[in-house]
Formats: structure tokens, sequence, C-alpha cells
């Protein structure tokens, strides 16, 4: 029997979904890591995988490009909540999620964000809202885990940044001892950021629902903007709310591209 999965993507970050509820997939970091290749596999950045729950109504597996399984995808989530097509909560490695599919998209409650070093994680003690490191023009990085780990520099422009030669050095850098998501934003007019990310495990991508919504919590925390935030990304825009001591809110657009078949044997 054909194996089944289904293309999509959240503002052009986009997933191989294999929903493995009724028929189990064995997913290892090497398949991941085959699958999604360009070249070689179907291409995605994120592989996600559908499992049964016993607390949750679904549980969603999320890896990377590189085969690294992680906690969180804040796209994927709204993708697996436009497949669900009702109000759920999903389980993940990050925490629970509670989802609610909208028209063309859906809305994601995430956790709390965290902002101890010791729960980014970061090797040393430090202030997270003014971390007293830099990397070349990159200074005065906000940490923050929204599930997943995130730092966030704000710079007068993100398009300025060499985010390709300074994402995977920061991403790989000892101060992270499980690397990390790298945010750079500037703003853009009231209550909006502009943000491009490089994510760990994959590098840069069209947009990243985590890193907008860690953005835009540095960006309240920092005073620099105020709930709703709109992120703009290179894909398109979402919107995030948050208000400390509560949950973050992320809403935006989810897309199915099309269903596929393949036998996963192929993949290793
Ligand atoms: N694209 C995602 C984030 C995926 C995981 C991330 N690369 C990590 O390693 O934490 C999103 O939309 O949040």
């Amino acid at each position: 029997m054909a194996d089944r999965f289904t293309k999509m993507h959240g503002l052009g970050n986009d997933f191989v979904v294999i929903d493995a509820r009724e028929r189990p997939v064995e997913m290892t970091p090497a398949r991941a890591h085959a699958i999604a290749d360009r070249s070689f596999g179907i291409g995605c950045d994120q592989l996600i995988l559908l499992e049964p729950s016993t607390s949750a109504d679904v549980k969603m597996r999320i890896f990377n490009a590189d085969g690294s399984e992680v906690e969180a995808c804040g796209n994927a989530t709204r993708c697996v909540a436009t497949l669900l097509g009702e109000p759920s909560v999903i389980e993940t490695l990050g925490g629970m999620l509670r989802v609610t599919p909208a028209d063309g998209g859906a809305e994601v409650v995430l956790g709390e964000p965290v902002f101890d070093w010791e729960h980014i994680p970061l090797a040393m003690p430090m202030d997270t809202r003014d971390m007293p490191v830099a990397w070349d023009e990159l200074e005065h990085g906000a940490a923050v885990n929204v599930g997943n780990p995130h730092i966030i520099f704000f710079v007068p422009e993100a398009d300025a940044i060499a985010l390709d030669e300074l994402g995977p050095r920061i991403e790989t850098d000892p101060l992270f001892p499980e690397r990390v998501n790298v945010n750079v934003a500037s703003l853009d007019g009231e209550n909006q950021l502009q943000l491009r990310v490089w994510e760990r495990g994959v590098g840069l991508t069209q947009a990243c629902g985590t890193g907008a919504c860690a953005t835009a919590v540095a960006a309240i925390r920092a005073g620099l903007v105020k709930s709703p935030v709109t992120v703009s990304l290179p894909g398109g825009d979402l919107i995030i709310r948050w208000a400390p001591g509560e949950p973050i809110v992320m809403s935006g657009a989810a897309t199915r591209v099309y269903d596929g078949e393949t036998d996963w044997t192929r993949f290793g």
C-alpha cells in the first residue's frame, strides 16, 4: 500500500505532513533528512508526523530538514489546525497548543514565553533582555523560549544583515547548548516589525511562526511595540498578541499545496 502525505506551507515555510494516526510510520532523523532534501527527496523545511495522543486530539512531531526532532513549529501548527478542521488541542514536545481554524488559516494559542537563562537554554547565567555578547554588528540580543529557543536582535534594517553568514555562527555558538533560532528584526511603523529568521536545523526560511512570536514578545517586553503586533516576514504577515503573564496567540495563513503518495522505504 502506498504511503500518503500532504505538502503544505505557512507563508512559504514548507512542510511534508504525514498523518500516521491510523497507520504508524517509523521516522528516524536520517529518513526525515532524506525526505526533506530538495534535490534528492520531496523537499521541505520541516517534516511533520501526526500520531495518536493520549492527552490531546493529536500528537505532532516536528523534524527539521537536518533530521533533528524539535519542540515547536508555529507555521506547521496552523497547517495542522486546518487539516483537523475544528478547534483542537495538539500535543508537542514544546507543550499543549490550542488551535482554531479560521478563514484561510488558523489561530494558535502557544504557552507563556520563558525568559530564564536556564530554560532558553543558555550555557551560562545572563540577562536575557539585553545579552552581554555580540557577533559582529549583532549585539544586545534578547533570548526567549516559546517552546523552542530563539535569540532576537533589533537592528535598524533587518534586510542589511548578512544572516546567511551570521546565522550559522550564532546557531552553533557554545552559548546555546541546544543550538538556537536566530531572528533579526527592525521596527516598521507603529506595532509593526520586519523579521528575517535563520532557523536552527534548516537555514534561512520564508517565515518562522515561533520566531515571529518570540520577536513580538521581546519587542513588547522592551517597550518597542504594543500588542497586537504585525510581523512581516519574507513570505507574508502574522499577527501576534501577548501580554505579560499570558499565553502568546498567533494568527495567520496556512496553505495545502498538494497530496502525494510515495514509499517511505525509499528514504532509508
Ligand atoms: N518553522 C518553524 C520553526 C521550526 C523549528 C525550528 N527550526 C527549531 O529548530 O526550533 C516555525 O514556524 O515556528
